[in-house]
């Protein structure tokens, strides 16, 4: 992701990525709230590339805009300035309709809290945006997704009769049904114990590299970011460093370098 290996930027082409390879691509996206004295700049002229097929974690100090960024990179809000393409659509391009509608089809979204609705089967909860988008529910892709996710068996159940780890299964199958450009997790095992939290990463994992998915997710743990291809690392709205094939010592390693040059 980000930049060829031995490109360097240019202007007019901050990222470096070759553009057909990348599933988002903020360029230039500032993101300010509030106004005056008042102001917060969440995220600084960030230009950055997110290559298709690739599984990238977004870490960095409380503050310092990752929410932000899944936001504005997700189209669940816009930037104050710059671009941000999704798919090869750039999103300020769509009103609200348009966007809510991009939202549903082209971008699947995980929670820390699961966001299920409790009174909806597993089987409805996964099925549930393709019924928001109107598409038809095919049911070998169901039994495949769900199969996928380990969760055959439990299709006739209620979030409230699953445990977390089932209930992010459902949450991550629900991700995957309309087969996105790209899913945004925000500490997807943040309410998880160790070992079910090792599952679900793992299952992002496989989404990655067997059914060719891309996934961004925020996360504090770097024994979580370890099972990413690469580490972005934010400080005060800006992109400041980036570890490949991280592992959990080079991760804290830059978090500490991180914290030497504040
Ligand atoms: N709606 C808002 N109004 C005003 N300021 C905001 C708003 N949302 C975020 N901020 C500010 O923007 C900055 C970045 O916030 P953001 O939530 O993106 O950081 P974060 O890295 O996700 O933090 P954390 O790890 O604590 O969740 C912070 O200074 C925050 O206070």
């Amino acid at each position: 992701m980000f930049r060829v290996r031995g490109r360097e930027p240019v202007p007019g082409d901050p990222i470096g990525i070759d553009p057909t390879r990348a599933a988002v691509r903020l360029t230039q996206v500032t993101k300010e709230y509030g106004r005056g004295p008042a102001k917060v700049t969440a995220l600084d002229d960030v230009s950055i590339g997110v290559a298709a097929g690739s599984f990238t974690a977004v870490m960095g100090p409380s503050g310092s805009g990752k929410s932000t960024f899944l936001h504005c990179a997700a189209g669940l809000d816009r930037p104050t300035s710059g671009t941000v393409r999704l798919g090869g659509q750039d999103l300020g391009e769509l009103n609200e309709t348009q966007l809510t509608r991009f939202r549903r089809t082209r971008i699947g979204f995980v929670f820390q809290a699961f966001n299920l609705l409790p009174s909806l089967t597993v089987e409805q909860n996964i099925t549930l945006p393709l019924r928001l988008a109107d598409a038809g529910t095919d049911h070998d892709t169901v039994h495949g997704v769900t199969a996928a996710v380990g969760l055959t068996g439990l299709l006739g159940r209620r979030p409230a009769e699953l445990s977390g780890g089932q209930q992010q299964r459902v949450a991550i199958a629900r991700a995957l049904i309309t087969r996105p450009e790209v899913i945004f997790a925000d500490e997807p095992t943040g309410a998880l114990d160790p070992d079910t939290a090792e599952d679900i990463l793992a299952l992002l994992r496989r989404a990655v590299t067997d059914l060719h998915q891309t996934v961004v997710m925020v996360t504090h743990d770097p024994a979580a970011a370890q099972h990413t291809d690469q580490v972005v690392l934010l400080a005060s709205g800006r992109v400041v460093s980036r570890v490949d094939a991280p592992s959990v010592p080079r991760i804290k390693d830059a978090m500490a370098r991180l914290r030497r040059t504040r």
